[in-house]
């Protein structure tokens, strides 16, 4: 990510809210352990976790320190250094189609301790997330949740989904090609580096997956406290081409009782290429005295069942939203993306907190770019030279990109949707006439959501394969 949160100021209007019920609204400074330290306690409090060990608490303060963190405080409380709601944030790019990414902002950590439940300290948090979010320069705000019901009111939804695999060891005949290269056993120590620039090329090739932090790395390989009884059960393993270059690791654990065989589960797989994806899989399925494997949080479109004589050995259980987003920046998130046919679309947006509301125009040529034109007169273009990274210019449509040439290669249509249904369509996850069947949006003219279909598909199902 290039752009920089460090002079987003505290939020005037959730500080103001706050004080209103005789709260105080802070933002944590880094040098400031004794607070971090209380800060993490009522984070583990308020996601029913068990208190951290002491590297976990390192781990954690490592983490935290990296990122905004405001906590709410109640001076009358019986221990009022601990605060009575917590709240993280960090800017982060976001995968969107067409392997390019969107400036986003990560929100998480997001309680409220059950002495202060709804007296709208939540709310409060969430309005100054959306407002750092805008003030900070990102165009899309995103989030993991606990539940399903609490962030649609601020304009969040559902936009990539998340599934656990689990195959019948027995029935996993293994029928796909060989890959060229190699599985080797890694010490997950040993992977650190290489972990991190495999996900990075990872993460480029599937929308809905977010920049990995260093912390969240250590979480995956067990260095977050490396003596846990979780993380001395890790096992990892690495993949290299035929030219011994790493393009992906996995890291499993197995649980079993004496004399039964185990289970084999895997919070990570993560692959730069595709041989080095199925190689896996393979290697993972092939291990003896297992009777399962079990992958936590894969893509629902994982193209397993295809490898396997008996595609009924892989079963697809807890199919669930996963990462939710929230369009700040409709004009610098619609350009950041690649679109999957040219058309001219209008989208009508209703946003009652504002940040997306108005008339925009969306052109989008035959190579996948676009122009967007929003209601304050504000105009991007996809850049066509960087991939990834921070990709906007302002700037003039370009030839191919003009309202004029779009024009003439489909007839104008638009859609009447709110920040939500922006949200949900987004990243191609979710069709916008499923949305149009389910009567959340409305056509401007007929053909409208067809033409949307085929605009926002994506190459790629959207997925998000780690907790934030
Ligand atoms: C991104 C993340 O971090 S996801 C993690 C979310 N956190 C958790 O699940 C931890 C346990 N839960 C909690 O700490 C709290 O219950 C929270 C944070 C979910 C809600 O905090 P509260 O301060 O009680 O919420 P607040 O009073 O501001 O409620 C705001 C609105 O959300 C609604 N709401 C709050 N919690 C929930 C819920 N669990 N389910 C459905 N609606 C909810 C309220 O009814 C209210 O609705 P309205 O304003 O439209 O009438």
């Amino acid at each position: 990510m290039s752009f920089d949160p460090s002079g987003v100021p505290v939020d005037p209007a959730a500080s103001a809210a706050l004080a209103r019920k005789g709260l105080d609204y802070r933002l944590l400074d880094p040098a400031d352990r004794e607070a971090f330290e209380a800060w993490i306690e009522a984070d583990h409090r308020g996601f029913h976790h068990a208190r951290p060990r002491a590297a976990g608490i390192e781990h954690e303060v490592r983490v935290m320190s990296e990122r905004r963190v405001h906590g709410v405080y109640d001076t009358t409380a019986a221990d009022p250094a601990i605060p009575v709601a917590t709240v993280s944030s960090w800017p982060t790019g976001l995968s969107v189609p067409g392997g390019r990414s969107v400036d986003g902002w990560a929100v998480s950590s997001v309680t409220v301790s059950p002495t202060h439940r709804r007296r709208g300290i939540a709310r409060a948090l969430m309005e100054g997330e959306l407002a750092n979010a805008r003030n900070a320069g990102a165009a899309v705000a995103m989030l993991t949740v606990t539940e399903a019901t609490i962030y649609g009111r601020y304009g969040y939804a559902p936009a990539a989904s998340s599934a656990t695999v689990e195959v019948d060891r027995g029935r996993s005949h293994w029928i796909g090609p060989e890959a060229p290269g190699r599985v080797h056993f890694v010490e997950p120590a040993g992977l650190r580096e290489v972990a991190a620039a495999i996900s990075r090329r990872a993460v480029a090739r599937t929308p809905g997956e977010i920049d990995r932090w260093s912390g969240v790395l250590d979480r995956m390989l067990g260095l977050a406290d490396p003596e846990s009884d979780a993380a001395r059960a890790l096992r990892a393993v690495r993949y290299d081409d035929e030219h011994g270059q790493p393009q992906g690791f996995a890291v499993y654990r197995i649980t079993r009782e004496p004399n039964h065989p185990g289970w084999l589960e895997f919070d990570a797989l993560a692959a730069a290429t595709d041989d080095a994806e199925r190689e896996l899989w393979r290697f993972l399925l092939e291990v003896d005295f297992v009777t399962g494997v079990r992958g936590y949080l894969r893509s629902v479109d994982e193209p397993l069942p295809w490898l396997l004589e008996d595609r009924r050995a892989v079963a697809f259980r807890d199919v669930v939203d996963h990462l939710w987003i929230r369009i700040v920046d409709p004009v610098a998130a619609l350009a950041a993306r690649r679109y999957g046919a040219a058309g001219e679309l209008v989208l009508e947006i209703d946003d009652p907190l504002g940040y997306a509301a108005g008339r925009y125009t969306l052109l989008a040529a035959a190579d996948g770019r676009a122009h967007v034109h929003g209601p304050g007169g504000d105009d991007e273009t996809t850049d066509a030279e960087a991939p990834r990274g921070r990709e906007r210019s302002r700037r003039a449509a370009s030839d191919d990109v003009s309202p004029r040439a779009a024009s003439r290669a489909t007839a104008p249509r638009g859609l009447r949707l709110g920040a939500r249904e922006l949200a949900a369509i987004y990243l191609g996850g979710v069709r916008p006439s499923a949305l149009l069947r389910a009567s959340r949006i409305a056509e401007l003219s007929p053909g409208s959501a067809e033409l949307a279909d085929r605009m926002f598909a994506s190459e790629r199902t959207p997925h998000l394969s780690i907790w934030f």
